[in-house]
């Protein structure tokens, strides 16, 4: 099956080199050294510090009436692709937009992160943390595990600056729709320091309500509760705290006010629905 969804990106991407990193429920993911506009004697590294792309791919989806899907496809890619462009608008980080074929379901956007050492993986918020859990607990043992203890100050920062990350994303009144420690990557500042950058804006919307951006959170706590259970608490109150400082610093406390009363309720009717199955 999905060699047959490779070859039909590779029709609408004619003499493009594809390398499928991720498969999901939506899309195909690849990255690619090929630039659409660039003529071929150009490499990427001759004009920025990214030698790679990435292409997000939406198949047809076999499942659906072909109309709605061709509808579904082009609605869904475009609002997407013009999403990063508002975001690149309004200075907050995301992959830069490079080029789109909404039609066909293609995205094509700058390439973010490196590569984690001892095999890692890519940088995103995911991997780092894992990587660092497990350092972690090699050195100090599974009592301090066990204790709950928090790991280091820079896993404090970086969690401050997703909470400031999402925080602007609200204050501009957008909504993720899909938070999780797999859609924030890593990417390192002039100063060698990782600043985190959401992707995957394929669920994102224009929002004002308090009970999205509410949600949004909530959605990524228990992200965080999933894949990091032992830090989870401690991740999340770090990023709360950012969330709230770029609030200050916006002079929106009343409106964060809002939203932190709301989380409560959402957490509290996330835990009646889990208690009744
Ligand atoms: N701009 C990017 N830079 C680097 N890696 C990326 C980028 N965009 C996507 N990826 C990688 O591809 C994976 C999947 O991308 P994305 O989440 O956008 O697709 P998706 O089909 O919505 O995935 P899922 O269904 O798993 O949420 C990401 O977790 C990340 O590892």
């Amino acid at each position: 099956m999905s060699k047959e969804i490779i070859a039909a990106a590779q029709s609408h991407l004619h003499g493009v080199d594809l390398q499928l990193i991720s498969q999901g429920a939506e899309a195909l993911v690849f990255k690619t050294n090929t630039h659409p506009y660039l003529p071929s004697s150009i490499k990427p590294s001759d004009i920025q510090n990214s030698t790679n792309y990435i292409i997000k791919y939406r198949p047809f989806k076999p499942y659906r009436h072909p109309v709605l899907d061709k509808q579904l496809t082009k609605s869904r890619t475009a609002s997407e692709a013009k999403l990063l462009s508002r975001l690149y608008t309004l200075g907050v980080a995301a992959p830069k937009l490079i080029a789109t074929d909404a039609p066909n379901g293609i995205i094509w956007m700058e390439c973010l992160g490196y590569e984690l050492e001892n095999d890692g993986g890519v940088s995103s918020l995911k991997n780092w943390l894992w990587m660092l859990e497990k350092q972690f607990e090699q050195d100090h043992g599974p009592e301090k595990k066990k204790q709950n203890v928090a790991l280091g100050d820079e896993v404090k920062t970086v969690m401050e600056l997703v909470g400031k990350a999402v925080g602007h994303l609200h204050l501009q009144d957008i909504v993720h729709g899909d938070l999780t420690s797999s859609n924030i990557i890593l990417v390192k500042d002039k100063e060698n320091n990782n600043q985190p950058t959401l992707i995957d804006f394929g669920l994102s919307s224009y929002s004002s309500l308090v009970e999205d951006k509410s949600v949004d959170l909530y959605v990524l706590e228990r992200a965080l509760t999933s894949t990091h259970p032992m830090y989870s608490q401690q991740y999340n109150d770090w990023l709360l705290e950012g969330y709230e400082q770029v609030h200050r610093e916006n002079k929106a406390m009343k409106k964060h006010a809002e939203i932190v009363r709301r989380l409560k309720d959402v957490r509290m009717r996330g835990r009646k629905r889990s208690m009744l199955g």
